[in-house]
């Protein structure tokens, strides 16, 4: 099962899955430029960012497709939610504190990166969370929950947050809430360059917007995790073919490629 979905003529840009990003800030605003082409690249029918102005700009220069709203902007007709990638939870300010507090408690699907990690559990809805070893660690600190067993960190972020999470790194661990767990190995190494993770974040999202449905039950929203963590490396290997050196754009930029080899198998 792909858990991709290829649009027919009963479809429209909504019912593709309108995918809202609350990503990137003004030090790190290219996290948003990649998380947006990675969720167009995997399909979605609409991209909204709400974002600062600086952002949304940069944003806009690589793909005018996108429909960006301020931060203080009512979120509207968002199938699923992708937060925190390139933002620091020590820098937020109250209009982003909010937004993400409002889309965690909407009850759509939502990708928790980076630095919306500290409020994942917040959430009302399906949450996949996305932490890197060392925000996983840091999540756990600031649920007061000690550790020592690094295999067993993401199960107790899990089971904590109800929420599924998938631990990146060169393999991928995706674990539901009561402990079922995936592992993805990555097929190039080459994935281990700056951004590729908000890049991930970007198209899990895609996925979660088209197949929102899907992602109420646990085990389900685990599968199309796994499924996202597989297309994203799929997308890695066909850019590095032949040993290149490659980057996260170029991660996103082959990812059509990688939705349409699955939808074709
Ligand atoms: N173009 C953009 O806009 C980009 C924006 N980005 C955004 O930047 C923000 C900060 O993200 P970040 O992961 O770099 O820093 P942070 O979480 O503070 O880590 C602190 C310490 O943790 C460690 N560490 C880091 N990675 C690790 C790993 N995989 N596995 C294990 N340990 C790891 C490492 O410590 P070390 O192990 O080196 O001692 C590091 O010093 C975030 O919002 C992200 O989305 C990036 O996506 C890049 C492209
Ligand atoms: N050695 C490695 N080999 C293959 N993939 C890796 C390796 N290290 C990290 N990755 C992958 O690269 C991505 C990095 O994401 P992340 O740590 O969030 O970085 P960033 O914040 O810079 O995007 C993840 O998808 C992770 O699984």
């Amino acid at each position: 099962m792909t858990w991709l979905r290829a649009p027919g003529a009963e479809d429209d840009k909504r019912s593709m899955g309108v995918v809202g990003v609350v990503t990137g800030s003004e030090r790190y605003p290219g996290a948003a430029v990649l998380g947006v082409e990675a969720a167009w690249r995997t399909g979605a029918g609409m991209v909204r960012l709400w974002a600062p102005r600086r952002v949304q700009d940069l944003v806009l220069a690589r793909r005018p497709e996108t429909v960006c709203h301020a931060l203080d902007e009512a979120p509207a007709d968002v199938r699923a939610w992708v937060l925190g990638s390139g933002q620091d939870a020590r820098e937020r300010g109250p209009a982003l504190r909010s937004l993400l507090l409002e889309a965690l408690g909407s009850g759509a699907p939502c990708v928790v990166d980076a630095g919306a990690l500290d409020l994942a559990a917040r959430h009302a809805g399906p949450v996949v969370a996305t932490p890197h070893a060392a925000e996983l660690r840091r999540s756990l600190a600031g649920l007061g929950i000690d550790e020592d067993d690094e295999r067993m960190r993401a199960a107790r972020l899990a089971d904590a947050l109800g929420a599924v999470v998938v631990e990146k790194g060169a393999a991928t661990r995706v674990v539901a809430p009561g402990g079922r767990s995936a592992t993805v190995q990555a097929p190039t190494h080459r994935l281990a360059t700056a951004g590729t993770g908000d890049v991930l974040a970007g198209l899990l999202g895609a996925m979660l917007a088209a197949r929102a449905d899907d992602a109420a039950d646990p085990a389900t929203l685990a599968r199309i995790a796994a499924a996202g963590v597989e297309l994203h490396g799929e997308a890695a290997a066909a850019a590095a073919a032949g040993g290149r050196p490659i980057t996260a754009l170029d991660v996103a930029e082959h990812l059509p490629g990688a939705v349409a080899a699955r939808l074709s198998r």
